[in-house]
């Protein structure tokens, strides 16, 4: 990932669990929302039972595992989930349960330790490692009412940044992220099965992949109605899968027709969803989404994305197969260490980054 020069003086950052702990009942004026922003919670559903108008499940082990008519459905209903969503969650996946447990306990270690503690790994500013706030790059910015701690799995990784505490932490994200590597690497197998393409045709043009790992903590908010978890944005991977913590209130909230649809959360099953890279690849047949997080009264809520992309030498234009008359080119070529240096440069704002690749 890019450096980018330190600003002069740093700005400074409230954290939000701190803010929390002090004052639970205040929010600083830079939290707060402009109205157009603010999320409306009244549409947060407070029953968890799936309607048809959820998020569709894709069953992985029907996938890998089924029968060549139950593989061929699944593919089917793989690629509608990829074209009318963007976003899908998955079951019965091959990750151990044991395991998703046990990168959630981690991840809740590292988030209670002591600020002091944390802050020996503070964000890198200019990347999404270490940990506080990313992309914040004026006082005047708002901000998001979250705590993240990013780290690179591949390919450049800050040694210093692993932290000690709590015990057994680098173990468990390493094992996890072996786990999501090999299921990101079967899902880009599917997905181009989906779209009429060989298994292997993105593994084959990715090159060394670039993983990162980024876990995200929510204080509860005492006016949720005004600040935002995470600010609009799509995800500049190629796919991304996101765990959204047993006993998470809901959260994750995507944009579809205009609506903001939240994300019920289903136990043990991963988020899904494609990235900037398969939208431009596929010159727009599968979009990366838009999505946000918005925060509760009462509850934290915790979510840990893995992001899969990549690698930075490698040149991205639309494939040929999805470039004709009736589907002109949509975006120029570029190079994605290009691109990543483009996201890490202005705050989350919805698609913008992309739409600069936009041909016009
Ligand atoms: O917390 C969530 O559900 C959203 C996280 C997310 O979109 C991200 O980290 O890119
Ligand atoms: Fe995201």
């Amino acid at each position: 990932m890019a450096t980018l020069p330190v600003s002069n003086p740093p700005i400074n950052i409230d954290d939000v669990q701190e803010l929390r702990k002090i004052n639970p009942n205040t929010i600083p004026e830079r939290f707060v929302q402009d109205v157009t922003e603010r999320p409306n919670l009244n549409g947060i559903p407070l029953s968890l039972s799936p309607s048809p108008d959820d998020m569709p499940i894709i069953d992985f082990s029907k996938l890998t595992k089924g029968n060549k008519e139950e593989t061929h459905e699944e593919i089917l209903k793989l690629s509608t989930a990829c074209e009318e969503w963007g976003f899908f969650q998955i079951i019965n996946h091959d990750i151990d349960l044991d395991l998703l447990e046990s990168i959630e306990k981690i991840t809740r270690g590292f988030f209670m330790l002591p600020l002091e503690e944390k802050q020996k790994y503070a964000l890198i500013p200019g990347t999404f490692q270490g940990y506080g706030q990313a992309l914040v790059f004026s006082e005047d910015q708002k901000l998001d009412w979250c705590n993240m701690f990013g780290l690179a799995i591949e390919t450049v990784r800050f040694p210093h940044l692993w932290p000690q505490r709590p015990a057994g932490f680098s173990e468990a994200v390493e094992e996890y992220s072996r786990e999501v590597k090999k299921l990101c690497q079967n899902m880009l197998k599917y997905i181009a099965l989906s779209l009429g393409l060989k298994g292997d045709v993105f593994e084959k043009m990715f090159g060394e992949t670039l993983q990162g790992i980024r876990m995200n903590y929510y204080p509860p908010c005492s006016r949720p109605d005004l600040v935002l978890g995470l600010s609009p944005h799509s995800d500049a991977s190629a796919i991304t899968v996101l765990q959204q913590a047993r006993g998470s209130p809901v959260g994750l909230e995507i944009l579809k027709d205009n609506t903001w649809l939240p994300v019920l959360p289903i136990p043990n099953a991963l988020v899904i969803n494609i990235g900037d890279t398969i939208e431009v690849l596929t010159n727009g047949r599968y979009q990366s989404v838009e999505h946000r997080a918005v925060v509760h009264q009462e509850k934290d809520r915790m979510s840990i994305v893995s992001f899969y992309a990549p690698s930075s030498e490698l040149e991205l234009s639309p494939m040929p197969e999805f470039v004709d008359e009736n589907n002109p080119c949509r975006f120029r070529s570029y190079n994605h260490g290009e691109y990543t240096v483009h996201v890490s440069e202005s705050r989350l704002q919805g698609k913008k980054t992309l739409n600069n690749f936009a041909r016009i």
